[in-house]
């Protein structure tokens, strides 16, 4: 179904009943990234969205609209649409930096955090300076040659290098799913909404009091390093790593990412 927030048309999808799970997935993913786990979480009302430049959601000219307070508010309307106090939030990469805004602008509206692969930012403005210059060339690079080809060169990047080896069709869907989107909503998701954009949440890490999981995948080093760092500074927080997964891991191991996830929502409940 299509919201309209904050003058923006959202394309979101909601199935299941009980505990509300708020989905985001990372750049070039959709909602549909979530689809094979639904099966795994019966017992969650899923709520998954099409970030902004991305799938079925507006993908706006101005790259300002990307900005992350934005989409952060975006999601505050979008629950309050739903008449949602309170949910779960789990966010994938760039999803989980969005994720991670979120519970830090509007702590009260997050039950529990789960973070897959994800960072809160870059702590100093040289290496925030540093990734905006790369973002701005790689967002010229998709306008220039295409989507196409931005895709055939992403999914070889290091990061995905475990994703070579998945079966064919699972392949092929990831590849469907990145080469859905416009070179506008690409681009400007990276110069609205890129690592090196947002402000830095690293030293607010300690002001969350809801429980946060951390998941990263063992291959993944650069992001269980991140992680790591992290679970230092949250007060309320667990870190799992995911014996042989890379980047993608509720991509990689669906049936494990989802029993983690499942396992973490429903702790503490008798
Ligand atoms: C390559 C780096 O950062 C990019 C990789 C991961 C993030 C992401 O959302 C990718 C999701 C996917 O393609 O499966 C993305 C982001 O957080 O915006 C980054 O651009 C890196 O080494 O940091």
């Amino acid at each position: 179904m299509t919201m309209m927030v904050n003058g923006v048309c959202y394309h979101v999808e909601q199935y299941g009943e009980g505990e509300p799970l708020l989905l985001l997935h990372g750049f070039t993913g959709s909602a549909d990234t979530w689809r094979p786990l639904a099966p795994f979480w019966p017992d969650f009302r899923v709520m998954a969205v099409d970030l902004l430049g991305h799938g079925r959601t507006e993908a706006p000219k101005d790259a300002r609209r990307y900005r992350i307070e934005h989409e952060a508010a975006d999601l505050a309307a979008l629950l309050d649409e739903w008449g949602v106090e309170q949910v779960n939030v789990l966010g994938y990469s760039m999803g989980g930096r969005l994720a991670l805004a979120f519970a830090v602008w509007h702590p009260r509206r997050v039950r529990r955090l789960v973070l897959e692969s994800s960072s809160p930012g870059l702590e100093t403005e040289e290496e925030r300076r540093a990734r905006r210059e790369a973002d701005e060339a790689l967002a010229r690079k998709i306008e220039t040659e295409g989507v196409r080809a931005f895709v055939d060169d992403w999914e070889k990047i290091p990061l995905f290098a475990t994703q070579q080896t998945l079966p064919d069709p699972v392949r092929a869907a990831i590849r469907r799913e990145r080469l859905r989107h416009t070179a506008t909503g690409l681009a400007n998701s990276l110069r609205g909404m890129g690592t090196g954009v947002q402000p830095s949440f690293w030293e607010r890490l300690g002001e969350l009091a809801m429980p946060v999981l951390l998941v990263c995948g063992e291959r993944d080093e650069k992001f269980c390093r991140i992680a790591a760092q992290m679970h230092e500074r949250l007060p309320n927080s667990e870190l799992i790593c995911v014996k042989g997964a890379g980047h993608a891991i509720h991509v990689e191991q669906p049936g494990i990412f989802a029993k983690i996830v499942s396992e973490f929502m429903t702790k503490g409940e008798v």
